[in-house]
């Protein structure tokens, strides 16, 4: 296929080439405006031809007497001319040749695009050949139009394949011309076909329409019969809704409960209840729909006639292909456990319900019905009060209910959102494991189109639970120790090592206690990102990480100007684009990955480096989702002083395990609950209002070590994905830097800086492939040369030059001085 080729990987690395084309602006204006003029009076020679070229047949043989006079436009040039190309060449295809005179001067003049030239001249050729082979299929009689190459190619080929084998020879010519030229497909045709018929019958039906007959008792009965239809179509049977597990209705006066059995619900079956957390699907018929009409626009344009040249030859750009080979891991190296699914105890559901039931009778509260869903570590008991209930005094009996059922983590949701009953989580005696296995292989996780899906366990009903962390866009994660945090943490990097590909993301892992992510250091050349200079990918020490999150800045400056350069609003878009070759590589642009910084322990951070901490967080927080960097920052200590207001305030997703106080759990989820939660993955999960109950997937270290062991054996990058690098305040320029101590790759770097207007070292090291200190040299001679501006934080440096020419000025005065 296409997007095998190797060629495609060449494109994927593009160097930067110089300017091919040397001539100056006045050497361009020369030789454009003379390849016109020649083109112009060719065709002009040709056309006269038509009219004159019987009368100029003597006057062949006498070219260099003066006296001899030729009747064509352009005299005796002319007449010459237009008997080699016209009579002894192509015939009326002649005029193709002039033509590309012509549009070559222009491309010369305009000094545009010298590959869409080439394309021109070869297909050019390709018409004017076949031009001539069509006109001399039919003849010497019409000899004047195929010329001799028409006639005499002709006469040979059906010498061999006889007349019909030239017809079909000549047909299979044109099918390769229109299916290269307009991408003319069989498909189209269909299409056509298809569109030329729904014309006509909407023409024969609204010609029908328009003879409705004026009279009344007809008309009657044809609205009668619409309306009639109507009628029945809206009585068409609407999908049911599944069924409860358990229900039951309890008789006025007093409540009789019958409890049915609870069947288990298979793994991935449609659940009882559902928790919509994938976004709404007309955002994404809309943004796509937007995408569409954005490309309907460009396609007028030029540069999109090339770009769908180049995806037709080399297919779509494939950022994996460097990696082509790459192998996700298979699911069996998750670990299957005996005690899944879920297994029903009838007696401890009839004895949870009895209870309920009695202790709110109780206190008087009667209860309408009562159905219960048995998720794999709590069971959640739906009730509808009796009318006139108040629901807050249900909402009291909290703790009376707890010590009745005795069993810790209880949780009341009064009511349950978007449902008119009152939830009462009861933990099972024996839960259930839920194994990173078993969400991985739902088929919800593995059929999603989601960006950064993140399958994290699975609902009180059963059902898996995948999120999108590109739509979070940031994912604040408490819990006090041992209760789950870090297996939530390596749930989340599972599900993005099962989806996406070395390519697609990268990982910026920041672990002070210095044991949690460690093993992840085996796919650093595949999946971690880190700062040019450093060492270790992952980041265990707290000092370093100011610099790592300053260099994040940057990048998410670096990509918002990159989107700007590409008019898109978002990641999703910039690389549709570049997929597309819509963006030149050569401009500065590059296929970009998702980034995801982890922070396994946030609260440690906070305490040592403060606020040089909290500012690029809450920076990147508040910025970075568009262009694709994402936040995970997780903490045992969910104190008011650890998630600040700013913080919080930009981290609408949070995830809560067990913690110990009310506080802690108002702190992370505004609201009680965590506190109630039993420990062991039980976690609540929140995206604004609604919080979810989930037990988190349960992935054990040796099961991650067989992940990146899988991965770390395989082909990989060069190097780890390299971050913009950071100069720290301390960090400063020299700028007396002799001329004749220049890198030898300094005018090259002007030149990339120049073209892409960017200051940036990292632009430099994947331009010129360049190690980091190679690089930032370079950046400070080109600083001292005048060519790029200061050091401006986070920002890239301003470019001094506007384009080559200026430069060329530049460094020319120099040499001179
Ligand atoms: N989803 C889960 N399913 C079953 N058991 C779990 C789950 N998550 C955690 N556990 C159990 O709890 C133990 C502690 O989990 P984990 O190491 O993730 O806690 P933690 O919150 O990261 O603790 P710390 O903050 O001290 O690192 C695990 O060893 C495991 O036995």
């Amino acid at each position: 296929m296409a997007k095998k080729k190797p060629k495609t990987k060449q494109s994927s690395t593009p160097k930067f080439k110089k300017p091919s084309l040397t001539l100056t602006n006045q050497q361009k204006l020369i030789f454009g405006s003379l390849l016109i003029i020649i083109g112009f009076i060719l065709g002009t020679a040709f056309l006269s031809y038509f009219f004159t070229g019987k009368a100029d047949q003597s006057i062949l043989n006498e070219f260099s007497l003066r006296e001899a006079e030729a009747e064509n436009w352009v005299k005796k040039l002319g007449a010459m001319l237009s008997d080699i190309f016209v009579y002894r060449g192509f015939g009326v295809a002649a005029f193709i040749f002039s033509g590309l005179l012509i549009r070559s001067g222009l491309h010369v003049l305009l000094d545009v695009n010298h590959a869409k030239l080439r394309r021109y001249w070869f297909w050019g050729m390709y018409l004017m050949i076949w031009i001539s082979v069509f006109f001399g299929f039919f003849g010497e009689k019409h000899s004047i139009l195929g010329g001799t190459v028409g006639f005499e190619t002709n006469t040979y080929l059906q010498d061999y394949i006889g007349i019909l084998g030239v017809a079909l020879l000549l047909f299979f010519g044109l099918i390769v011309y229109l299916a290269t030229r307009f991408k003319i497909t069989i498909h189209s045709f269909i299409a056509l076909f298809k569109s030329a018929k729904k014309d006509i019958s909407d023409e024969l039906k609204s010609d029908s329409e328009a003879f409705v007959p004026f009279d009344n008792s007809l008309t009657d009965e044809a609205e009668a019969i619409k309306s009639a239809n109507k009628v029945v179509k809206s009585e068409k049977p609407k999908p049911e809704k599944p069924a409860p597990s358990v229900k039951e209705t309890i008789p006025e006066p007093t409540p009789v409960v019958e409890f049915e059995p609870i069947a288990p619900k298979p793994v991935n079956e449609v659940p009882i209840s559902t928790f919509e957390v994938e976004a709404p699907k007309e955002e994404i018929t809309t943004e796509t729909a937007e995408l569409k009409i954005e490309t309907v626009e460009e396609e007028l344009s030029e540069t999109d006639n090339l770009s769908n040249k180049l995806v037709a030859d080399f297919g779509l750009f494939d950022p994996t292909l460097e990696l082509g080979k790459y192998q996700f891991p298979p699911l069996d190296l998750l670990k299957k456990y005996d005690n899944e699914g879920i297994s029903i105890n009838q007696e401890e559901l009839e004895g949870n319900k009895n209870r309920i039931v009695e202790t709110l009778n109780n206190y008087k509260i009667g209860i309408a019905s009562i159905k219960a869903t048995i998720g794999p570590t709590v069971t959640l008991y739906e009730i509808v009060p009796e009318a006139g209930v108040r629901i807050s005094k249900i909402k009291n009996l909290e703790d009376d209910i707890a010590l009745s059922l005795s069993a810790l983590g209880i949780r009341i949701i009064a009511p349950i959102p978007g449902k008119g009953t009152i939830g009462i989580e009861v933990p099972n005696k024996n839960s259930t494991i839920v194994s990173m296995r078993s969400v991985i292989a739902s088929q919800k996780f593995q059929k999603t189109d989601m960006q950064l899906p993140i399958a994290f366990g699975k609902t009180i009903s059963n059902e898996t639970f995948v999120v999108d962390l590109a739509k979070m866009p940031h994912m604040l994660m408490a819990g006090a120790t041992g209760q789950g945090k870090s297996v939530g943490l390596n749930a989340v990097l599972t599900s993005l090592l099962y989806k996406k590909h070395p390519a697609e993301v990268k990982f910026v892992l920041v672990d002070p206690k210095k044991v949690e992510l460690t093993l992840f250091n085996k796919i650093e050349r595949h999946y971690l990102a880190k700062l040019p200079d450093e060492a270790e990918a992952i980041i265990t020490d707290n000092t370093k990480v100011i610099n790592t999150l300053n260099s994040l800045c940057i990048e998410m400056d670096n990509r918002y100007e990159m989107l700007k350069n590409a008019l898109c609003r978002n990641i999703v878009e910039y690389n549709t684009k570049f997929k597309a070759r819509k963006l030149n590589p050569n401009d500065g642009h590059a296929f970009l990955p998702y980034i995801v910084l982890v922070v396994d322990e946030f609260a440690d951070l906070i305490m040592t480096a403060g606020k040089e901490v909290e500012t690029p967080v809450a920076r990147l927080a508040q910025l970075a989702r568009a262009i694709g960097i994402h936040l995970i920052i997780a903490t045992q200590r969910p104190s008011v002083n650890v998630i600040t207001g700013i913080i919080k305030a930009n981290f609408p997703a949070r995830i809560a395990f067990r913690v110990t106080s009310k506080i802690d759990s108002r702190t992370i989820l505004d609201g009680s609950g965590a506190d109630q939660l039993i420990g062991r993955g039980d976690m609540l999960y929140t995206q604004g209002n609604e919080l979810v109950r989930i037990q988190c997937a349960f992935v054990d270290t040796p099961e991650v070590e067989r992940i990146v062991d899988f991965i770390g054996a395989q082909k990989a990058f060069p190097d780890a994905h390299l971050l913009p690098e950071y100069v720290g305040e301390e960090g400063g320029t020299n700028l007396d830097i002799d001329i004749s101590d220049r890198d030898k790759l300094f005018k090259d770097a002007a030149e990339v800086i120049v073209t892409a207007q960017q200051g940036s070292a990292s632009l430099l090291q994947r331009k010129l492939k360049l190690g980091y200190n190679r690089a930032g040299r370079l950046i400070d001679q080109l600083e001292a040369a005048g060519i790029v501006g200061p050091f401006e934080g986070s920002k890239a440096r301003q470019v001094l030059v506007p384009d080559f020419i200026a430069l060329e000025q530049l460094l020319e005065n120099e040499k001179n001085n």
